[in-house]
């Protein structure tokens, strides 16, 4: 198996068969809904709330709601519904969660899409929940994660699961390489080429987009849609207060296996960051949307298909041309988030 990560690829460019770039389609399919870009928010308390998410969904955009306040995820269904709007909620596999999804069924409530959202998704536990789930809400749309293997996405595959994410320890605010000495942090491109390989469903490429170009190189090594943190953080949207440091405004961080996010020091395989506050998403979400046309029309495409079999070369290290990354990411203009993060 090749081992490389982002910032060891570049591909390679086609002919273009497009006149202008907004003529490329940048729209994704996925659980029978087709959504603007391949790319959803992290559902995690710092990235998403339900504000987002409703914006999110009535602009064409996918989204999952995070599990960390338990009590609200009946009610926003229901306010999802109640406008017309997909219901995409995340799920636990504590004994408590297999009731609650019962309770869903029983009071009619049925989410379009589901996510089991663990840290180590290859296990007999979050098997026996991908089974529950497809048993009695046969209809919704199950992701299953997070996996770091072929046998990972195979087994979550046979149980049921719709789609699989991939990304053990990537993530920008996770520590788990650095705990546990597992994952696919510093391989994570490696590994979704490699799970890409074994799935028969779509994959969710999980952490570790450092920049707009990394959607375009996940996507050609087989994810159909990209999960995303960091660069999703810091925006006027983003939970959480804007805080003056030194002149300068951030906004936080943290993971979901945080202290921060759990209430406790047990289990931390997650930290908190200040990241530069960055405007709105809206502008974000634009300048993706361009930036994967442009990867598209140099993909020799019109949609995100064409970015599938583009030929790419391993430099290592080599997205930054030899320039330091500062003056790289200086030069890339707002592509430069996560520059300037605080480490608390
Ligand atoms: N993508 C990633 O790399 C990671 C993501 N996260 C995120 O952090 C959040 C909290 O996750 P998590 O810590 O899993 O806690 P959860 O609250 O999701 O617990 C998961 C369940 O699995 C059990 N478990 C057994 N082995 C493990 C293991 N190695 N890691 C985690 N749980 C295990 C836990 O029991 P017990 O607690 O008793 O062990 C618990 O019952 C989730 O949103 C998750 O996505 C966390 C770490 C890595
Ligand atoms: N190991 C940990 N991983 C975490 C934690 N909280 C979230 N995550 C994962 O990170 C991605 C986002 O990654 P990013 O590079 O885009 O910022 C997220 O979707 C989770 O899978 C955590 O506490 N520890």
């Amino acid at each position: 198996m090749k081992i490389f990560d982002y910032e060891d690829v570049q591909l390679i460019p086609n002919k273009s068969i497009v006149q202008s770039r907004s003529e490329c389609d940048t729209s994704v399919e996925l659980g029978g809904r087709t959504f603007k870009m391949p790319v959803v928010p992290a559902n995690m308390q710092t990235i998403l709330d339900e504000e987002l998410a409703e914006k999110l969904a009535e602009n064409g955009y996918f989204y999952i709601m995070h599990r960390f306040d338990e009590a609200a995820r009946i009610p926003f269904i229901e306010k999802m519904h109640g406008k017309g709007l997909f219901a995409s909620i995340s799920l636990g596999i504590k004994d408590a969660e297999f009731g609650f999804v019962e309770e869903l069924v029983e009071k009619d409530l049925i989410p379009e899409y589901i996510t089991i959202d663990v840290a180590h998704g290859h296990s007999d536990q979050v098997i026996k929940m991908i089974k529950h789930v497809k048993k009695i809400m046969p209809s919704t749309f199950l992701i299953a994660g997070n996996v770091g293997t072929p046998e990972g996405v195979r087994e979550l595959e046979n149980a049921g699961a719709d789609a699989t994410k991939v990304g053990i320890g990537p993530g920008k605010v996770c520590t788990t390489k650095i705990k546990t000495g597992f994952g696919t942090g510093g391989w994570q491109l490696a590994a979704v080429n490699w799970c890409s390989k074994a799935a028969r469903k779509p994959i969710i490429a999980d952490g570790g987009i450092r920049t707009n170009g990394d959607i375009a190189k996940s996507i050609r090594f087989g994810a159909t849609m990209v999960m995303i943190g960091s660069l999703f953080a810091g925006h006027t949207e983003s939970p959480g207060e804007v805080k003056e440091i030194n002149g300068q405004l951030f906004k936080e961080y943290f993971g979901s296996a945080s202290e921060y996010q759990k209430g406790q020091r047990k289990n931390v395989e997650g930290k908190k960051i200040l990241t530069p506050f960055r405007g709105t998403i809206v502008d974000t979400l634009q300048e993706m949307h361009e930036d994967l046309q442009s990867s598209i029309s140099y993909a020799g495409g019109k949609d995100i298909a064409g970015i599938r079999k583009c030929d790419y070369v391993l430099v290592k290290n080599s997205i930054y041309n030899g320039d330091s990354s500062n003056q790289a990411i200086i030069e890339a203009g707002r592509t430069s988030y996560g520059e300037g993060d605080t480490i608390l």
